[in-house]
């Protein structure tokens, strides 16, 4: 904290996506949390639909702050992270969006924003990984904490309609995901850690930092976001039972024979698919791809967390 240095108190930065419902009351609501910790008044930034938070996260470092929350969802999230990954400054969330992925899964109370500002004023730092994706051999890597999907999963987000997520929040996902059950599967080669490739015909390949989805869906069992590895699930529906036998695998928690769901885990993983497929980091479909390279970056993002 830099209050030692110069006898200031801490204090923290507010970025907040004010597309968001509640994000109205969360600047009284922090100014009131602040001040009841010893922490200044914050500085609060807003995200815009240019820009979901990254020249804000950098306008926060360049002011010094003591700790960068993010007051949104999975995206808003996502885009501070990758600035603040590597610099020792810690992420705060105050969770307000509609899945909350990595909120979930750090255990922050999804429902009650004013403890999670707590929390992220007074946590203690805790060093998570991120995974870094190249894109179609792109120059730059993109930066996620929960998932990220190449084919069935990526399809079903980018078809989830905006309007149907506000209203019946993850259940809109249910109703994109049946839309999308038929459908062609492609082939797909998948290599960890450099050694040996794989080859597939898979509907989706999706692949974990972390564990938990909505509902108390653990996609990938015991998967952790400080073990240094990333966890990939094949989903490849095949034989009679098709996608039955994926929701068998998916509910068995990794015990399930049943090939339509294979499981791999790696500290790099590389996933080459014949034709393009929709592609999502963390939620946000982002557009088509053929090509991912995956690299654990471990414990690179320090998050505020209660009790850790
Ligand atoms: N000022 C703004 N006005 C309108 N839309 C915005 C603004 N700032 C960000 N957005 C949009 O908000 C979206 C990101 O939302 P965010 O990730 O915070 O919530 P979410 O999508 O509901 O989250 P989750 O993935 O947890 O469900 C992006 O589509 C971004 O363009």
């Amino acid at each position: 904290m830099n209050q030692s240095a110069d006898s200031l108190p801490p204090r923290a930065a507010v970025i907040i996506n004010p597309a968001k419902g509640e994000a109205a009351d969360v600047r009284a609501m922090m100014t009131t949390v602040s001040s009841n910790n010893g922490w200044a008044a914050p500085l609060f930034l807003e995200t815009t639909p240019e820009d979901g938070g990254t020249s804000q996260a950098r306008q926060a470092l360049a002011e010094n702050v003591d700790v960068v929350i993010a007051a949104g969802g999975d995206g808003t999230v996502r885009c501070v992270a990758a600035v603040l990954s590597g610099t020792g400054t810690a992420l705060g969330i105050i969770p307000l969006g509609t899945g909350n992925l990595l909120a979930r899964n750090l255990g922050l109370d999804i429902n009650d924003p004013a403890a999670a500002a707590r929390e992220a004023l007074t946590g203690a730092n805790r060093p998570i990984d991120v995974i870094l994706a190249t894109v179609d051999h792109a120059r730059d890597q993109q930066l996620f904490l929960v998932m990220a999907g190449l084919g069935f999963d990526a399809a079903v987000m980018a078809d989830t309609k905006d309007g149907l997520k506000d209203t019946v929040g993850w259940l809109a996902y249910v109703d994109a995901g049946i839309r999308k059950l038929p459908g062609r599967p492609v082939k797909a080669t998948i290599t960890i850690d450099a050694g040996h490739s794989t080859v597939h015909r898979l509907r989706g390949v999706t692949c974990g930092n972390c564990g938990k989805l909505q509902g108390g869906v653990e996609l990938f069992p015991g998967a952790r976001f400080d073990d240094g590895e990333l966890d990939l699930m094949v989903v490849a529906p095949r034989g009679r039972l098709g996608w039955l036998g994926v929701l068998a695998g998916l509910f068995s928690r990794g015990r399930s024979k049943d090939p339509s769901v294979e499981y791999f885990h790696g500290k790099t993983a590389e996933i080459s698919v014949a034709t393009p497929q929709a592609f999502q980091l963390d939620g946000d479909p982002l557009g088509e791809a053929s090509h991912l390279t995956l690299t654990v970056d471990a414990g690179a993002l320090l998050v505020r967390q209660a009790g850790s």
